[in-house]
């Protein structure tokens, strides 16, 4: 059963995010997990990713959902429907452009399904077709999507709360240590992460003394 304090700390990763080092990735995906992420997001996608090369993208993918295992922290995958119901993970998480979201929840049953959202009409709609959960951003300016949207600020994300208070919201996008407390404050119930781990792994740790 999902709950919206799974949402506190998510942690979005490829091997595109560690300059293709898969070893490096495993490292920082076990650190991550030692010190307490709640949700992981397998995204690997993009250029530097393995995306094409599908033996090693699928064994990666194997690779990180046994250490995610290890912890009991459940595995979403980006986008992939097939792979994640292939490796029988927790969840997918899709986007506007990724698929009827009603025809997405009936393929997966009862498995997470997360949406990404940039309007109030996208909310309402993911929501009505059985999201468990919202992502808005990029709040601030990313550097791990190369066709990101114009960042919006905290506005949207006040607005969305406002418009949806008992919807389970995380917010993406350039958040960082200093970015958080705002970002919670605004009414998101976690913040997603990619740069700010992989750059830096003791961000967790950090973010965990913060207590927010
Ligand atoms: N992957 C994501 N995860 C989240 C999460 F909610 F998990 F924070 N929010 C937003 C996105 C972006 O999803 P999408 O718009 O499909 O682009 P991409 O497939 O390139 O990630
Ligand atoms: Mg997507």
């Amino acid at each position: 059963m999902f709950g919206r304090e799974q949402l506190k700390l998510y942690f979005i990763m490829g091997s595109q995010d560690v300059d293709g080092d898969v070893q490096a990735a495993l490292n920082i995906l076990r650190t991550a997990l030692q010190d307490g992420i709640t949700l992981f997001q397998w995204r690997e996608k993009g250029a530097g990713s393995l995306y094409g090369q599908t033996a090693t993208y699928e064994q990666f993918a194997r690779d990180c959902l046994a250490l995610c295992r290890q912890y009991g922290v459940p595995f979403l995958v980006n986008d992939d429907v097939d792979l994640a119901l292939k490796l029988d993970a927790e969840g997918v998480h899709i986007g506007q452009d990724d698929g009827d979201i009603t025809a997405m929840r009936a393929r997966i049953g009862d498995k997470i399904l997360g949406v990404s959202a940039h309007s109030v009409a996208e909310v309402h709609s993911a929501e009505a077709a059985g999201a468990d959960y919202v992502g808005l951003g990029p709040i601030y300016p990313t550097v791990s999507k190369a066709d990101a949207n114009a960042p919006t600020g905290l506005s949207w994300l006040e607005e969305a709360r406002a418009a949806f208070p008992q919807l389970p919201i995380v917010a993406i996008g350039g958040i960082n240590l200093e970015r958080a407390p705002a970002v919670f404050a605004a009414g998101a119930d976690g913040v997603a992460v990619i740069s700010a781990i992989c750059r830096h792994p003791e961000f967790v740790a950090e973010f965990q003394a913060l207590s927010l």
